[in-house]
């Protein structure tokens, strides 16, 4: 079977190999799937350097490779913090109010590609088939065929994609759609995601869709929704650790007679935090019963902190978790236990199950595997309460969480009062089927169907015109 050539912004590094706490599920099936083939995962080391070199540096073991470069100090600021970051992410998140529109931060991002496709190139076999991943590196396949590259390439979108009209305030949007058109597989978390993709394609572009496939300059690309899940026997393993069963005790022995509401989120104005807090204290304005009796555990890790909206929410998370403890917290009770910190992901699942509820309220999220590890975490006898948002990606196949409009603090509150007082029958149904899902729509699942689809189109079978008998 051909080589597989995974390239990303940020890489599984080989020291985390095997070491199930730092690696996440994820990296841990992208990395399988590379020892299978053999193969090469590329990205950005996370490092700076004065002048941009090309070095590599690799390191090989099971006949993977991994190689990073470092960037330059302004490529990381035009590029990562500028426009992947103040641009693509706000906009693709329905943040156009937030989005910068910057030339030398799209003259960044393209160099970075160029750098990427230069330094990356050489490293390329015919045979090998190329896997691009997220909003970072969607001009990558374009600027790898300018090499001359003819190799099958896939490019998967791990946030959400607009919807057409947010698209198109993008100055030089079209630029960029047409670079992601030279994949021959382009794939999304979600239907939703893919129909706003499509919208543009047929509106914007006035190009025809025939069912998946579309037809562009002589040349059949695969369009698809790949919903991406977690490693369901790996979440198994770490909930049965020693660091999970302390956490869990952690939780369960710090308010004994209280129940818990946990959220874990990245600091992104995109997660939705200021309105959870802010549906959270509706929730004790409304329900003043539940007063010393329940608690929020808001794990936050700063996030991209040299973007400055993100310093933003973190200022006014800061200010809205201490005035709600302010005007609510007894000399016993704390209503928000606001944590900005990362934990280990062994540690996490063993705070899923001390949980009886996750407040998971996304404004609007690719796909949210929070969600999923919650849910993967619970005790079957005595499962907690999926609160999600309706605009994460996970929504589309979860709707037996409790569903609600992340903008609404009269639904957030209400249901935490319905979760807080659900029956344990009802409990156990929706946990069921919400399981279910979590363990067939898994992160193996999601990487064996896009590969799968991929290598059709190493066959050829997405080209136009198919090799003949002849040849
Ligand atoms: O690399 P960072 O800038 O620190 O950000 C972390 C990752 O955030 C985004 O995650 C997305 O992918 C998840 C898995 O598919 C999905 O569940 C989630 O909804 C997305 O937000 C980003 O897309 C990654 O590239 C970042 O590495
Ligand atoms: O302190 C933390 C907080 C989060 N996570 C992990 O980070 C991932 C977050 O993924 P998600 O899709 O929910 O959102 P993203 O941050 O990728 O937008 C999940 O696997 C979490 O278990 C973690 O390991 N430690």
């Amino acid at each position: 079977m051909s080589r597989l050539i995974l390239v990303s912004n940020r890489v599984s590094t080989p020291k985390a190999r095997g070491d199930e706490v730092s690696q996440g599920g994820l990296a841990v099936a992208l990395s399988a799937a590379l020892r299978e083939t053999g193969g090469i995962w590329f990205g950005w080391s996370g490092e700076t350097i004065e002048t941009f070199s090309g070095e590599i540096n690799r390191q090989s073991a099971d006949g993977v490779t991994i190689a990073t470069v470092d960037l330059e100090p302004q490529d990381v600021d035009e590029y990562y913090n500028g426009y992947a970051n103040r641009t693509l992410w706000p906009l693709f998140h329905y943040r156009i109010d937030l989005a910068e529109f910057d030339l030398q931060f799209g003259a960044g991002y393209e160099r970075v590609n160029d750098r990427f496709a230069a330094t990356v190139a050489p490293l390329i076999e015919p045979d090998d088939i190329i896997w691009v991943h997220d909003y970072h590196l969607i001009p990558l396949g374009q600027r790898l065929r300018r090499k001359g590259l003819r190799n099958p390439m896939g490019f998967f979108l791990h946030i959400p994609w607009p919807p057409y009209r947010l698209m198109t305030a993008l100055p030089f949007h079209r630029r960029l759609v047409e670079s992601i058109l030279e994949y021959d597989v382009i794939g999304f978390q979600t239907s939703e995601w893919l129909d706003s993709f499509r919208h543009y394609l047929v509106t914007e572009m006035g190009l025809k869709i025939d069912g998946d496939i579309l037809v562009y300059r002589g040349r059949r690309i695969k369009l698809g929704a790949y919903p991406i899940g977690i490693d369901g026997a790996q979440l198994d393993r770490m909930v049965t650790t020693h660091n999970a069963q302390e956490a869990f005790k952690t939780v369960r022995r710090s308010a004994p007679n209280q129940k818990t509401v946990i959220g874990v989120d990245r600091l992104d104005y995109s997660k939705g935090l200021i309105e959870r807090f802010q549906g959270y204290r509706y929730f004790l304005e409304h329900y003043p019963d539940w007063h010393s009796k329940v608690f929020l555990l808001q794990i936050a890790p700063p996030s991209r902190g040299e973007v400055h909206t993100y310093e933003d929410i973190r200022k006014q998370l800061d200010e809205l978790s201490g005035r709600i403890n302010g005007a609510f917290a007894h000399v016993d009770w704390v209503p928000i236990r606001y944590v900005n910190q990362a934990y280990p992901r062994d540690g996490l699942t063993g705070f899923y199950r001390a949980s009886d509820v996750a407040l998971v309220t996304p404004l609007r999220d690719g796909m949210n595997l929070v969600a999923k590890e919650f849910v993967a975490a619970q005790d079957p006898e005595d499962p907690g309460v999926l609160i999600l948002s309706k605009f994460a990606g996970a929504a589309e196949a979860m709707g037996r969480a409790l569903l609600v409009n992340p903008h609404s603090k009269e639904q957030i509150s209400k249901a935490l009062e319905r979760a807080l007082t659900m029956p344990l029958s009802e409990r156990r149904d929706r946990w069921e089927a919400l399981n279910d899902v979590v363990r067939k729509e898994d992160v193996t699942a999601w990487r064996d169907t896009f590969l799968a689809d991929l290598r059709q189109a190493e066959d050829k079978l997405f080209f136009a015109t198919p090799p003949t008998a002849e040849h």
